[in-house]
């Protein structure tokens, strides 16, 4: 009989020639996929199997591809540039996206080099002269880079180290980078010019070295190309797009630019008859196809780089570069990790636990947070409020991918207002080191107070969204807390041994680890209520697995009344079906019942 099995590995999708070196951290964990060669539709059909898509510059990651991307959690970009990826879908789909930011910076830098040279020298056209059986000494004179100016156009990375580099052959290096830190560029002997007319006209060579972005594309232009010497000549490892192709074409042909150097294109592979195809044809251009980053070297820091990222993306853990996630460093992701679990929890507590119970249609719903202890010193709490909006949706929707990339976007689209504040007082007072206090506020609507509706503590704009697994019932009408314009609850909760607890729920004090399925019930505080809770449970078969009980938090609350409550929290095993909860409440057992699973 043959056996079918299933892979469950997360799965990994490499389209692109990554090194190998990387790959290796990855196949011990994943299915490390290597397809070449696939068509854009062809990628869109198979990368909804996929939890990670690693490329270069080739792949075009769409808004189209990241939409079918339904497991992706992280595009990982084995070099520099993620101007082939829409980050913004990505951003707004929870995708991190990571790169290598320093990886083939001197792989980069040396093909400038080199086509500098080549340039200056005629290295390709003597070439191809001498492989053409011609000796053609006069023709192929070239210039000397010693005493001439490199006009470098973004002193950042890869700029720098071309500086440093020409630094050596002697040359005057001036730069236009209105973002560049003055005391590297004084180091590195570069002038740094306000502006790029400037720079443009003393350039014997122009490189450039900035990002394709909006003020960057386009930027060498008819225009620019006018003002400069004619026996300048231009230098482009960095993105095809900043200079206008046809433009240069035309300077060429009249002589009005002498060479150029061209490794980056505005459509890769450029297509036949195209502004890029005539430059590359060009007797005066020393064209390479997009090679700045291939090399051994450089291929495998990239490679390294991000395949070390995706294993802890895919493991939990935070990437060290990520173009769209704030970088926090690994000592304080692993102090984090515990209250980041614990604040899930509280939200997913808050969520199920008051189910039916608080208003939503049109409540506004604000949490204030408080970290108090150590965690009020934290440098960021950005994975702390990510986690709150997670364990807040992650019961009313299996689809939400929340995360510390998308986090404020999705809490902002959902109405869910979150203040954070520090408090550094009674930390001493306190037997744990940190706690965090959620309180919820949610302020009826006039129109609402009067109609008196109930629906999920959510907001308003997820009116589809089903309510948990989970109940929440009222004995009768005149146990309810009395209808209020505004009402609070309060969570809070603290970590022990790595291990998150909640200490209080709402009016009432006691510690509980918030994991698995739990029977939380209001009761009297009287005799009789345990028992009879515990008795009906075990006739419908459910196990308690432990059971705390926790008073009031204000032992003065409710005094004269005769009968103070408590809440019991009890840890199940078994099935707790809808009747079996209601079951509980009665005058002889609990006031309230939520099951809550977390
Ligand atoms: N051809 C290839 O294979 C490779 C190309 N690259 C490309 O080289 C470029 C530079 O990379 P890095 O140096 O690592 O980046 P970087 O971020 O370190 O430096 C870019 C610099 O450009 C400056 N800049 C931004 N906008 C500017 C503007 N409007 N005018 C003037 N300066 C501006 C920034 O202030 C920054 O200093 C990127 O586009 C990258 O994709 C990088 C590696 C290999
Ligand atoms: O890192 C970059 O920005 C590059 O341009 C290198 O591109 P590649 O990985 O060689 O396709």
């Amino acid at each position: 009989m043959a056996i079918e099995t299933y892979n469950t590995r997360p799965k990994i999708l490499i389209p692109e020639k990554v090194s190998p070196d990387g790959l290796a951290l990855l196949k011990e964990s994943f299915e490390v996929d290597e397809r070449k060669g696939l068509s854009a539709e062809q990628l869109k059909e198979i990368i909804g199997q996929y939890e990670a898509l690693i490329v270069r510059s080739e792949t075009k990651v769409t808004a189209e591809l990241l939409g079918a991307a339904k497991k992706l959690k992280v595009v990982a970009r084995a070099g520099v540039g993620v101007d082939n990826v829409d980050v913004k879908t990505a951003t707004s789909l929870g995708i991190i996206v990571v790169n290598s930011p320093s990886g083939n910076i001197n792989a980069a830098a040396e093909h400038t080099i080199a086509l500098l040279m080549a340039v200056a020298r005629n290295v390709a056209d003597a070439s191809q002269s001498i492989k053409a059986g011609k000796w053609e000494r006069s023709r192929l004179t070239g210039i000397e880079a010693k005493g001439k100016t490199l006009a470098i156009v973004g002193l950042g990375k890869v700029g720098l180290t071309v500086a440093r580099i020409a630094n050596g052959f002697g040359m005057r290096l001036i730069a236009y980078d209105p973002y560049a830190n003055e005391n590297l560029a004084t180091a590195a002997s570069v002038t740094l010019l306000p502006n790029l007319a400037d720079l443009l006209t003393q350039a014997d060579f122009l490189t450039l070295h900035t990002p394709l972005i909006a003020s960057t594309k386009g930027m060498i232009s008819r225009a620019e190309l006018a003002t400069m010497k004619p026996t300048a000549r231009i230098l482009n490892v960095a993105r095809g797009g900043m200079i206008d192709e046809d433009a240069l074409v035309e300077a060429l042909d009249a002589g009005t630019i002498a060479g150029a150097g061209i490794d980056v294109w505005t459509s890769e592979p450029p297509e036949a008859d195209s502004s890029a195809s005539r430059l590359i044809a060009h007797p005066k251009v020393v064209a390479t196809p997009h090679l700045g980053a291939s090399t051994k070297e450089a291929q495998e820091n990239v490679s390294i780089d991000v395949c070390e990222q995706v294993v802890s993306i895919l493991s939990g853990e935070l990437p060290r570069s990520a173009v769209n996630a704030p970088i926090i460093l690994p000592e304080e992701y692993r102090t984090l990790q515990p209250f980041v679990t614990l604040l899930e929890k509280m939200g997913s507590l808050y969520t199920q636990h008051y189910s039916g119970k608080v208003n939503a249609a049109s409540f506004r719903t604000t949490f204030d947070i408080t970290y108090e202890g150590a965690l009020a010193e934290l440098n960021t709490t950005k994975p702390l409020f990510a986690a709150l909006v997670k364990g807040l949706l992650s019961p009313i929707s299996e689809t939400l991918n929340i995360n510390i990339v998308n986090a404020e976007l999705v809490a902002k689209e959902r109405g869910i207002l979150i203040n954070e504040q520090r408090s550094r007082e009674n930390v001493d007072a306190k037997p744990y080191s940190s706690f965090i206090t959620l309180r919820a506020r949610a302020s009826r609507s006039s129109s609402q107070a009067r109609q008196g509706r109930s629906a999920s503590p959510l907001s308003s704009r997820v009116p589809q969204a089903q309510p948990p697994a989970t109940g929440q019932a009222q004995l009768t009408p005149n146990t309810q807390a009395p209808a209020k314009e505004t009402s609070e609850q309060v969570i809070q909760g603290f970590v022990s041994g790595n291990k998150p607890f909640i200490s209080r729920l709402d009016r009432f004090s006691g510690e509980f680890v918030p994991q698995g399925t739990l029977l939380i019930c209001r009761n009297f505080d009287s005799v009789g209520k345990i028992g009879y809770v515990g008795n009906l449970l075990g006739k419908a078969g459910v196990n308690i697995k432990f059971m705390n009980v926790a008073p009031l938090h204000d032992a003065d609350e409710e005094e004269g009344s005769g009968s103070k409550e408590a809440l019991m929290i009890l840890g199940v095993e078994g099935e707790v079906t809808e009747a079996v909860r209601k079951g509980l409440i009665s005058e002889e057992g609990a006031l309230e019942a939520s099951l809550v699973v977390l």
